[in-house]
Parts: structure tokens; C-alpha cells; sequence
């Protein structure tokens, strides 16, 4: 019976066939220009879902991120009696910290304080910072200048400051002296804050003064804007803290200082004088941004546990004489 219903089947196309071949012509000529219809609008289609689906991708991502940015400190705020925001230590740190006596913390923190410091002490401190970049530079736009070992960043490497003796006529006792007091009073307020005793904690290598630009990066010195842990980059660091010498949305743009925390990021934004202080363990995962115009002049101020590692004064000798 199926058969049947197939032959007749097949014998009615066959008189279609015979008698209406124009119409099938005409059909034809239908289904081909659809066809062509179809292939030629394929790409148009397509292009206008990518660039719709790019599009929102991009509202999307940008709405969530700038959503995730929260200021710590803004550089329109005076923090005069300090920023404090306590933070879980990550393992590593406490197990590492736990080795030295009186210098655990009894919480790991961020701290912002802008009275730390006075303004003219960060004057004369961007004065040391401007004299001994003078005489160096990179050629990317990180630049660095240690007081303690004299590394001064140079083209693509670093010299030794104390082998100038033109550098030597600009500095004077006085420099080292403001140089000396503030870090004796960035060091009593990690104390204070962190509730260590400030004779548990040491002066570390490295400490010194940094100079960002917007040049691009000739070096990985240059890229100072990767995410990292202070403490696995310089295993000796306990306590990190950063005074800013001058002026973030005045003397240069960009360069933000930024916490990466699980759902949001939180920035600093550097101001003259701000000092900022916090654990130097993974609880403190950050990065600073890049510049993007002007010039942005730092000091990181490093600080152990460990005696081993603390390092001295500059010699103020090497410069004088
Ligand atoms: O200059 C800053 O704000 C931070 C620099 C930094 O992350 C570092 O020295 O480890
Ligand atoms: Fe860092």
C-alpha cells in the first residue's frame, strides 16, 4: 500500500513536471534568489550580533569595573586622624611573623594618615628625591634612587650615586637629617597602628625614592604597575609603607596606588605628605597604576622583623667628603 501511495505520488510530480514546467521555472528562480538572499545577508547577520554582543560585553565590563573601585583615600581628603581598615592575614604571613617576638601584629591593616609627616618634611624629601634623580634616570619610566646602597637608576641600569662628586656639592647635613626623622616617625606609627614594639622593627633594604612617568617601558624595572605581594618580592618586608611626595590630579595623573581585594579594588590616591602603611603579606595584594602624565615621586619605606636583615642610616661620610 505504501508502494501504491509512492508510485502515485511519483506519477502526479511527473504531470506536474510535464504541464507546469514555466512554474517550476518561475520557483526556481524563487528558491535561487532566496538563496543568494540568505548568503549575502549571512555576514551582515552576523557582523551585527558580534558588534551588539561586543558592544554590551563592553557597557557590561565597564560598569562592573568602575562599580568594583572604591577610594581608600582620596586626594582631596586630609586624613589627619588616619584611615584605618583591618584586613584577615593571609596564612603565610602569620606563620612567618610568628617567628619574631613583639613584632606580630595583632591585626593586619591598611592605614592612611596624612599627619604623619609634615608638608615641609616631604618638601625637603621631594628636594633629596629631585637633586639625586638629576644625576640619573631610567630610560623607561620607572626611575629610583636608594640612599643606603647609592643605587640610582641610570639609562637601562643602575650607577652608584656616591661615585659623583657633582651630586655630592647638593646634598647637606641637613637633607640627611629630615631624611633620618622621617623615617623614625613613619617607623613609630607603623608601632603605634600595628601595636609592635617600635624597637622590634627594622629598617629594611629596599628602601628609597621612586619616579614615575608615563614613558614607556624600556626594562622590567620600568613595569611598575604589575599586581604583586610585597613580601614575595622582597622576602625581609614585614611592614610596608609608602609617603607621598606630591600630588595625584596636580603634579601627575594616573598612578593611583590600588588594593586588589576579592570583590572590589581600593585605591589611594597619593597626596603630598600621606604616608600609608599596611602588612606586607597577600592580604595586601596590589599594584599602582600607571602614569599617564606628569611626574609622581614616592618613597617606599620598608620594615622587618627580622634583625638580620635592617639596614643603616646613609653614610652620610660618602657624601660629604
Ligand atoms: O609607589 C607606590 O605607591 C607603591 C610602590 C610599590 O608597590 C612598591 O614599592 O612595592
Ligand atoms: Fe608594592
Amino acid at each position: 500500500m505504501a508502494e501504491i501511495m509512492n508510485r502515485k505520488g511519483k506519477e502526479k510530480n511527473k504531470n506536474i513536471t510535464k504541464t507546469d514546467t514555466s512554474e517550476e521555472i518561475k520557483d526556481v528562480k524563487v528558491d535561487a534568489k532566496d538563496k543568494s538572499y540568505v548568503n549575502k545577508n549571512l555576514p551582515l547577520r552576523i557582523l551585527t550580533r558580534v558588534v551588539v554582543t561586543t558592544s554590551l560585553l563592553i557597557v557590561v565590563y565597564y560598569t562592573t569595573q568602575t562599580q568594583k573601585v572604591q577610594p581608600f583615600a582620596k586626594q582631596s581628603e586630609l586624613l589627619l586622624d588616619g584611615k584605618v581598615r583591618t584586613v584577615e592575614c593571609s596564612s603565610e604571613y602569620i606563620e612567618e611573623v610568628d617567628k619574631f617576638q613583639g613584632c606580630v601584629p595583632n591585626r593586619c591593616k591598611r592605614v592612611v594618615n596624612d599627619k604623619v609627616i609634615t608638608e615641609e618634611e616631604a618638601a625637603v624629601l621631594l628636594d633629596i628625591a629631585k637633586m639625586g634623580l638629576q644625576f640619573g634616570g631610567s630610560s623607561g619610566g620607572a626611575s629610583i634612587l636608594d640612599l643606603h646602597s647609592g643605587a640610582l637608576s641610570h639609562g637601562n641600569h643602575f650607577i652608584n650615586i656616591y661615585k659623583n662628586k657633582d651630586a655630592k656639592k647638593l646634598f647637606n647635613s641637613f637633607h640627611f637629617e629630615i631624611y633620618r626623622i622621617v623615617k623614625e616617625k613613619v617607623k613609630f606609627a607603623v608601632a603605634y597602628y600595628f601595636q609592635v614594639h617600635p624597637e622590634k622593627i627594622y629598617l629594611t633594604h629596599p628602601t628609597f625614592f621612586s619616579e614615575l612617568t608615563a614613558k614607556e617601558a624600556v626594562t622590567v624595572h620600568d613595569e611598575y604597575w604589575h599586581p604583586h605581594v610585597d613580601k614575595e618580592t622582597y622576602s625581609s618586608f614585614h611592614f610596608t609603607t609608602l609617603l607621598y611626595l606630591n600630588d595625584f590630579g596636580v603634579d601627575f595623573e594616573g598612578g593611583r596606588f590600588v588594593f586588589i581585594d576579592n570583590a572590589v579594588n581600593r585605591t589611594i590616591e597619593p597626596r603630598k605628605a600621606r604616608v600609608s602603611m599596611f602588612t606586607s603579606g597577600k592580604e595586601n595584594y596590589h599594584f599602582v597604576e600607571k602614569v599617564t602624565k606628569g611626574v609622581r615621586y614616592a618613597m617606599t619605606i620598608s620594615f622587618t622583623c627580622d634583625i638580620q636583615y635592617a639596614i643603616r642610616e646613609p653614610d652620610l661620610k660618602k657624601f660629604l667628603n
